[in-house]
This record gives C-alpha cells, structure tokens and sequence, in this order.
C-alpha cells in the first residue's frame, strides 16, 4: 500500500486549484508502489482554449521517501522532455506560476507534491516476447530522445553504492538472508568493480525498468513511468537492467526468445556498438548486483510489521550466476 498521508477532500480541492486542470471530480489513492504516496485523480479538464474541457485524469504524488528533492526538477523535467519528442511518458503538469512542482506542503512544510499525466494500460506479470520486443524497442526510443536533454545526475545506485548497502549489511547480515548470498557478493563485488567498464557510451538512462514501470495494452507500450531512478550513466547498463527484470520467469530460469526479442527490439531503434554488446554479460551482473544489493538492505532493515514485503535478493543474485556463467547468450 502506498499512501502515507491523508488528504481531505477540501485540501486535495485546494491544492488542484493550484493546476489549471478544472475542478476534482474523484480522487483514489493507489495501492502500489513503496516509496511515495500516490493517487489517481479525476477532474473536469482544463477550461482554456488548449483545454480539453471534458473528463481528465492525473497521477498526483507526495515525495515521501527516498526521493532527494534537489533531484525533482531532474526527473519531472525530463519527463516533460521526453514527452515532447513522443516517448510514451506522463507529461508533468506545471502549477499556474509554471512551476514542476508545489513544494514546502504539508503542516511541516516538508513535503513535496507534483502532478503528472494518467496513462492506459496495465503492468504485465509474465512477459510475452512480443511485449519485450515493444520495451526494448521503446527503451531505444528514450535513449535517443535523451541525447539532448540538458540536465545531469550521477547514479545514486553505482557500484560504489553497492559497496556501500553491502558493508552496511554486513557479511553476516547477508549470510542470515541465504548463506549463498554472502559467497556471491564477497566473490562477486570485488571482480564487478575491479573489472566495470568506463568507456562506454553514455547518456541518461531509465535504470529501473521493470515490468511494473511499463505501462501496455498488449503488445504496445502505454507508459513508462516511476523515473526517480533516471540518471546518466551507461546507456547498454539500461538495456542489461532491463534484461535482468524482463528476461527471467518467477522461478529464475532465462527465457531465450523473450531475451532475444528485447534485444532485438533494443536493436531495431539503436544499434549496440561491437563494443557494448560485448559488455553486455558483465552489465547484466551488474544489474544482478545492484538489485540483489538494494533488496538484501531493504530485507534486513523493512520492520516486520510493514505494510510492505521485502523482495527477494536471490532472484537477482541467481541471475548474475546465470549471466556469468552464459556470456553467449548476448552473442
Ligand atoms: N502516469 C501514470 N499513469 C497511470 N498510472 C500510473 C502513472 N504513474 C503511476 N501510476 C500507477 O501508480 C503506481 C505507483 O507508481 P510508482 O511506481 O511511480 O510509485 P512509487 O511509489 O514510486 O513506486 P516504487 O515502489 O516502484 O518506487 C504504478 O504501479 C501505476 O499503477
Ligand atoms: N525495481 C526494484 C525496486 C526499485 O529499486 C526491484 O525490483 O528491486
């Protein structure tokens, strides 16, 4: 569940006064996601001459946790950015004064709100070929529609972060998660790092793209969204991202022709240079890392009586066994 703050109807009336999106009609808090409070939102449109002047829905969000405000512009920004060049992406709303976002809310003054686009679809739970195709297909599209984008932000989640969540687990702490897993991360991370390359393209990148940040209506790509991860960083590191979190079933076992088609899919937009497919095994590990590393944290420090589940870090590490022991697979 999140929704972490209650607002009444006259506050939340309020505050959509602030947009010029007509007057709130309904307003649902979402039940997904962890780290902000988010809902959906119905109102009556816009009444200007660009207006829709019927029926329109939005996504608001309170930036609860996690989320650096500094980092806000950034993300909301490059939305509006890639919106602009046609990725399928939540424009953001900008407030009456143009302002991203409405910032010092709440009786603390601390908390931060913005107001983004609703789009169609719904989040696939096993990933047919065809859909990974349209994700790495549109993957592609972002990568390109980023090349301009002005603004910067280094990776919170790099290696040196993976370092860092280890040694604040500690090896015993991961040893209490699967006694396995502090053998691969002891193993592992010092070869990761020792070994990750710095000589790749870069650009911005989604850096979390899983199923549940895609929006579809069958094999057609609605929305990309929950972008508090985008930085710039290594492009083919996004693709690997999005290998580790498309081309896997439940149980952790490869799915060769959903991995091919992404590929493919990646491939038909953007070439991947001789170079960047050749880093793709160690990429993937990488990925592999950075997720098994944030979960292992998130295992050990969520409170037992948390409305959320931890998610498991031994997918993830299983999958970096996998990439390292089947370079071949990116051939
Ligand atoms: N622009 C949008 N259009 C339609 N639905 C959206 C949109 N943005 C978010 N949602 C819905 O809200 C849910 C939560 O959004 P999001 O993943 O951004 O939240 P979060 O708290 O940042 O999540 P996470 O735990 O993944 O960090 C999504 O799963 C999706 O159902
Ligand atoms: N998508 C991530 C959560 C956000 O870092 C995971 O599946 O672990």
């Amino acid at each position: 569940m999140a929704v972490y703050t209650h607002l009444g109807a006259e506050e939340m009336s309020a505050l959509i006064a602030r947009f010029d999106v007509g007057t709130l009609v309904s307003a649902k808090g979402i039940a997904e996601g962890v780290s902000n409070s988010n809902w959906l939102l119905e109102t009556t449109g816009a009444d200007g001459p660009e207006g829709s002047g019927g029926g329109a829905r939005f996504i608001l969000t309170m930036y609860e946790f996690r989320i650096e405000l500094a980092d806000l512009p950034y993300f909301l920004s490059l939305l509006d950015h890639l919106a602009a060049k046609g990725c399928p992406v939540p424009r953001t709303i900008h407030d009456r004064e143009g302002k991203l976002f409405v910032s010092n809310y709440g009786p603390n003054g601390d908390k931060a709100l913005a107001l983004i686009e609703y789009l169609p679809g719904v989040s696939v739970s096993t990933p047919t070929a065809g859909q990974a195709r349209a994700v790495g297909a549109e993957l592609a599209r972002l990568h390109l529609a980023a090349a301009d984008f002005p603004a910067s932000r280094a990776n919170g989640m790099g290696v040196a972060e993976w370092q860092r969540l280890a040694a604040a687990c500690g090896a015993e702490g991961l040893a209490r998660i699967n006694p396995e897993l502090a053998g691969i991360v002891a193993s592992e991370l010092p070869r990761l790092a020792a070994n990750w390359p710095a000589d790749l393209p870069s650009g911005v990148i989604h850096a979390d793209l899983f199923p549940d940040n895609v929006l579809m209506l069958g094999d057609t790509v609605t929305g990309l969204i929950d972008f508090y991860f985008a930085c710039n960083d290594i492009i083919a590191y996004d693709l690997a991202v999005t290998h580790v979190a498309w081309c896997f079933d439940r149980h952790d076992a490869f799915q060769p022709d959903v991995s091919a088609a992404l590929i493919e899919g990646y491939e038909s937009v953007r070439a991947l240079s001789a170079k960047e497919r050749a880093a793709l095994p160690l990429l993937g590990q990488g990925a592999a890392m950075r997720f098994a590393m944030s979960r292992a944290w998130d295992w050990l420090n969520t409170p037992a009586d948390a409305l959320v589940t931890p998610k498991d870090p031994m997918g993830p590490a299983r999958r970096l066994g996998f990439y390292k022991s089947n370079p071949g697979i990116f051939a």
